[in-house]
């Protein structure tokens, strides 16, 4: 009894002592010092701005010169380096510990099992040259790229004409989910999970992955042992996860059994390789840690890439359009690159799309922490000292905010700091720009990923405008990947230059008929005819001639009286 008692009092001092930390906390203007409380630790600060916890770190980085020791609650194992300085993290990325995540990330992340992104040491050798071969594997280029045009012909393209023709409001964060989810499940699983049609079907994929997504960011500020007590019977976020982990064994299980006696009749007749397949069939000469007959090992393999391919894409479209409502000059922009530059076979040419994507997730990246732990103890250029095992946190969110990294402007967007005195991309050292991580655990899906979002990005900027309703909350929640809180909801119409043509020149055939006449002038006089227009006007494009691209534009720069049509030029 009288340990009861005194528990009670211990669990009541606790209270009060949070009680005062969050009282003092709202009365102090000064948020961004970091307190160190008795017993309690840093924690008070850290909790109270939670709600902001992204500005809030880039804040605090910013004060402490790139560089703070969080100190967690007494023996409670959650001590922290934070730090965004460009050459802690070069040393980190060319060190030891650029290869080991350590075994504090995978006790977190113990959903994803031993997944690539878990798996250290001669293991995660494996699944990463393993990994390569695939993403590099033809077939498996060539089925992304299916899936990728057919999900947007299919499902995207119907779903938006459907919500445009009904002017109903959707949620875009939702949408990219669903799209993204169906695509890199055909790419890794092989089967199409159809979550994205007009009918919005059930999602508990989507559900059970945001769960375990905020739980697992939540560990990182709990002791082990009382998240794995809350896990153990259930309570809060941890219920969810474990929700969601049945979920995630429920379904690999069906798909892998499917798989399997596809595989003893024969295999799959579908063209293409998708990840299950070639997991199930994965060379064990060359990658000997590898289990192609054990269903666990699959289902964690994949359920990684599934996620890797899902979260972060669905993320970052989202985010991106959000600016892209915000700053509509570089909507204007974009479209006009995609109507003089666009070419089916080469999307690198895309260069504004490229840096626009580059920056948006420079300020919004889609993992917006990284996690590292020395195997040995060191010391960082910063002078800080780590030991063997600890926790370092690289906040990536707050890095592409500093201005000491990216100067003045640092929280403004600008595509244009991306594009460099050549008109090319400018590139950025790692150590500055580390959305995709970098050196050894480098991101394996970069050019997969860039390539999926711009042909969705073009789909949906060339064919429609959208509009942000107006009045909603667009913050992030706290996670571990950088989804909003709320949802982006806006409505989607055809584009406005389309709908405000003179109905005559909206009709392609009369267009065409207007492109044969301007085709048989003279090169000398279609010289003379651009050296008159002063920019380059792109509204719709349609190719004139291997030379030149036919530019129609609303407010014409130049007409020609015997033309149906106003006609303007620009160069190819
Ligand atoms: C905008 C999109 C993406 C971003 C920003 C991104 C970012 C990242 C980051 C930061 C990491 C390091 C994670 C860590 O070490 O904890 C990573 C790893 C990884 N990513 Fe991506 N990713 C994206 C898309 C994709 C896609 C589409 C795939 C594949 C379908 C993919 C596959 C992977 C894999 C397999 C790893 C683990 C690499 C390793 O540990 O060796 N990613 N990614």
């Amino acid at each position: 009894m009288a340990m009861i008692g005194l528990f009670g009092v211990f669990i009541a001092f606790i209270f009060f002592l949070i009680y005062q930390c969050f009282f003092l906390c709202k009365k102090s203007h000064n948020l961004l010092s970091l307190k160190n409380w008795p017993f309690l630790g840093m924690l008070p600060g850290m909790l109270f701005n939670i709600p902001r916890i992204f500005d809030w770190l880039s804040e605090v980085h910013e004060a402490n010169d790139m560089t703070f020791a969080f100190k967690g609650p007494w023996f409670s194992g959650t001590d922290m380096l934070f730090t965004v300085d460009p050459r802690n993290i070069n040393h980190m990325l060319n060190s030891n510990f650029a290869k080991s995540k350590g075994p504090e990330f995978k006790k977190i992340f113990d959903i994803l099992g031993d997944g690539i992104v878990t798996a250290d040491m001669e293991l995660w050798e494996d699944l990463r040259k393993s990994g390569h071969a695939l993403f590099h594997h033809q077939n498996f280029l060539k089925l992304s790229v299916s899936s990728t045009t057919s999900k947007l012909k299919d499902d995207l393209v119907p779903f938006l004409d459907k919500a445009a023709e009904e002017n109903i409001v959707i949620d875009l964060q939702d949408v990219f989910k669903r799209l993204m989810f169906d695509t890199a499940s055909i790419l890794m699983t092989g089967y199409d999970q159809m979550s994205l049609s007009y009918e919005i079907p059930g999602y508990e994929f989507g559900e059970a992955a945001d769960f375990s997504e905020e739980a697992i960011f939540y560990r990182h500020l709990k002791p082990v042992i009382l998240w794995r007590l809350q896990n153990l019977i259930g309570v809060g976020v941890e219920s969810k996860i474990k929700t969601a982990s049945e979920f995630f064994n429920s379904m690999f299980a069906k798909i892998i059994s499917t798989r399997r006696k596809e595989e003893k009749s024969g295999g799959k007749k579908e063209p293409g390789i998708d990840a299950v397949t070639y997991y199930m069939n994965v060379d064990t000469t060359k990658y000997k840690l590898l289990k192609p007959g054990n269903d666990t090992f699959i289902r964690d393999v994949v359920l990684s890439l599934l996620l890797a391919g899902r979260d972060t894409t669905s993320s970052a479209l989202t985010w991106f359009f959000w600016l892209l409502s915000k700053h509509p000059h570089v909507m204007t922009k974009i479209r006009q690159e995609i109507h003089t530059n666009f070419d089916p076979t080469d999307l690198e040419k895309l260069v504004y799309l490229h840096a626009a994507l580059l920056e948006s997730m420079r300020l919004y990246p889609p993992v917006p922490f990284n996690h590292k732990s020395p195997s040995k103890s060191d010391v960082l250029p910063s002078g800080h000292r780590v030991e063997a095992e600890s926790k370092i946190v690289i906040c990536i969110y707050a890095l592409g905010r500093m201005r000491s990294v990216w100067g003045e402007d640092a929280s403004e967007f600008k595509p244009e700091r991306w594009i460099s005195e050549n008109g090319g991309l400018k590139r950025e050292p790692s150590s500055k720009y580390l959305v995709f991580n970098a050196g050894p655990r480098t991101c394996l899906g970069k050019h997969l990923a860039l390539l999926q979002m711009k042909m969705v990005a073009m789909e949906i900027i060339q064919k429609y405008d959208f509009k942000v309703v107006e009045g909603q909350k667009i913050e992030p929640v706290p996670s571990i990947i950088l989804r909003m809180k709320h949802g982006l909801k806006v409505t989607v119409k055809p584009p406005k230059e389309k709908s405000t043509a003179p109905a005559g020149e909206q009709n392609p055939s009369n267009l065409f008929g207007d492109v044969d006449l301007i085709s048989s002038l003279p090169d000398k006089m279609l010289h003379h005819i651009l050296s008159f227009v002063p920019t380059k006007v792109a509204i719709t494009t349609s190719v004139l001639s291997k030379r030149w691209r036919h530019v129609w534009c609303k407010t014409p720069y130049l007409s020609f009286p015997h033309l149906k049509s106003s006609l303007v030029f620009a160069k190819p």
